[in-house]
């Protein structure tokens, strides 16, 4: 049943009270929100300004020609080092360095650069990322293998401090375009792993009057100094002639610790940050020389500028660039070259290498590399006789029990044992047929090469068996 008159009347009373109540909260929800809105405005403007309660209108800092805020927050940390400071710090943003080889030292030395503030760095690198590099060559990564190390390097740079202005040159440095490039930079850090490289370098920083802070390190060995630093000597003060090619090893060949040129590359860094921030250089006219093994660091002082140096001095005989793979009778790369020692006939393939060992043929192999590479990987059933003591009374000795082992499973019409010897890469096995076919000459054998090594092995027969 339905409400009777002044109950009804009532009741809408109450609604048009209750509806007026309602417009009332709905309008100071608004006005509230308003005011939230303002309130976070002027907050995000001046956070610290109005909870410190101490609001200004006028900013109080102004960078000039000083540093800007995020540059001071960026390096805080070096910036209250008081034998660098702002001063310091501005020095090395308006300093320009040269790296020369984005490998195992220029990774290392480009990243330390960069993360300190160094104004323009070039990377110089001719080369591509391979997987073996990522060891110590830090700034690659899995994803670049196959890019320029010139570009990988820059971009993994440019990640780590936006403000450096970074230039990759994807080429090899040479006499037609060193000068132009290096010209353009305030320091030149030699970061490359060959010595031809290392003339040319030191050539075109003397004529263009650049110092030059050298590294290397191989196995578990580093060294460093600096050339042509206020009067100190050239790298041809210390080597008016470059050494012979076959004395001279690689990484590839003589394998390196990745941490070693870690610690190089970074004390390159540390030289260039000192001189671009007018301290005191370390190591020029001296010669750092670390031993990983010991772990110990030892220096030596280096003799002074030469005044009879072809190109630093007193009448220089070098007064443009040259043909330095010529000079040092090398490559300027480390790439090992393939040497062409011996005959045809003295040679088989890896093919034909296959089929003597698919029809089980009597025969001996020899693997002329150190031990620990046969711990990596080998043929079958190999005598391994490691090319520095192939001439070893105790090593010949072994050999020649194998041969003569071998030897009585031969048919009675075979004339001759075949001995096959076999390296990584087909350099070192064509050395020790030469040697082995003298000191096994009272045998009935007939010494061979196994053309391209290993390495050839893997391209051309067995896709799964390692490349190192
Ligand atoms: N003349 C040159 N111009 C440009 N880059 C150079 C020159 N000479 C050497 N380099 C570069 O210097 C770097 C030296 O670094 P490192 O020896 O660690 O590397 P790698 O040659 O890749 O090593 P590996 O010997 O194991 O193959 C290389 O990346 C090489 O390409
Ligand atoms: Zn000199």
């Amino acid at each position: 049943m339905a409400a009777s008159g002044p109950e009804n009347s009532e009741l809408v009373r109450l609604r048009e009270e209750v509806a007026e109540k309602t417009r009332e909260i709905e309008r100071l929800k608004l006005i509230l929100a308003e005011r939230n809105s303002t309130s976070a405005q002027t907050k995000e403007a001046t956070p610290a300004l109005i909870e410190s309660g101490n609001i200004r209108d006028v900013p109080t800092f102004q960078p000039a020609d000083g540093l800007d805020k995020p540059s001071i927050a960026r390096y805080s940390r070096q910036l209250i080092l008081p034998e660098l400071g702002v001063k310091g710090q501005l020095a090395l943003g308006g300093t320009s360095v040269l790296l020369v080889g984005a490998g195992g030292l220029g990774c290392p030395a480009a990243v330390y650069l960069a993360a300190a503030g160094i104004g323009r760095l070039g990377l110089v690198d001719y080369d591509s990322v391979e997987l073996n590099n990522l060891h110590r060559q830090v700034l690659h990564t899995e994803g670049k293998v196959g890019t320029p190390k010139a570009l990988s390097a820059a971009t993994a740079v440019k990640g780590l401090n936006s403000t450096v202005q970074c230039v990759p040159y994807h080429l090899q440095l040479d006499s037609t375009n060193a000068l132009d490039i290096i010209k353009q930079y305030d320091i030149v850090v030699d970061c490359t792993d060959n010595v031809a490289t290392r003339y040319l370098l030191n050539d075109a920083c003397v004529l263009t009057n650049k110092p030059l802070v050298s590294g290397s390190a191989l196995r578990f060995e580093g060294q460093l100094t600096v050339y042509n630093y206020k009067g100190g000597p050239c790298y041809r003060c210390m080597y008016p002639t470059p050494p012979p090619p076959e004395t001279v090893t690689n990484c590839s060949d003589g394998g390196v610790l990745g941490v070693v040129p870690g610690i190089i590359g970074c004390l390159q860094a540390l030289e260039v940050i000192k001189m671009a921030a007018r301290q005191e250089v370390s190591y020029s006219q001296r010669l750092l020389l670390f031993d990983a093994l010991d772990g110990t660091f030892r220096a030596i002082k280096l003799r002074p500028r030469q005044a009879s140096c072809a190109v630093c001095g007193d009448a220089p005989t070098v007064t443009q660039l040259q043909d330095y793979e010529q000079f040092c009778g090398a490559k300027a790369c480390d790439k090992t070259q393939s040497l062409r020692i011996l005959q045809d006939n003295e040679r088989i393939s890896v093919q034909e290498y296959h089929t003597v060992l698919s029809s089980s043929a009597p025969h001996l192999l020899v693997d002329v590399r150190q031990p620990v590479e046969l711990d990596i990987c080998q043929l079958p059933n190999p005598i391994n006789v490691p090319i520095s003591q192939v001439s070893r009374p105790e090593q010949l000795q072994r050999l020649k029990t194998a041969v003569n082992c071998k030897l009585k499973q031969l048919e009675q019409d075979d004339k001759k044992l075949p001995v096959y010897v076999v390296c990584r890469q087909g350099n070192d096995s064509q050395i020790a047929v030469q040697h082995l076919k003298k000191l096994l000459s009272d045998l009935p054998v007939n010494v061979t090469d196994i053309r391209g090594g290993l390495m050839a092995w893997a391209r051309k027969i067995d896709t799964s068996f390692p490349e190192y």
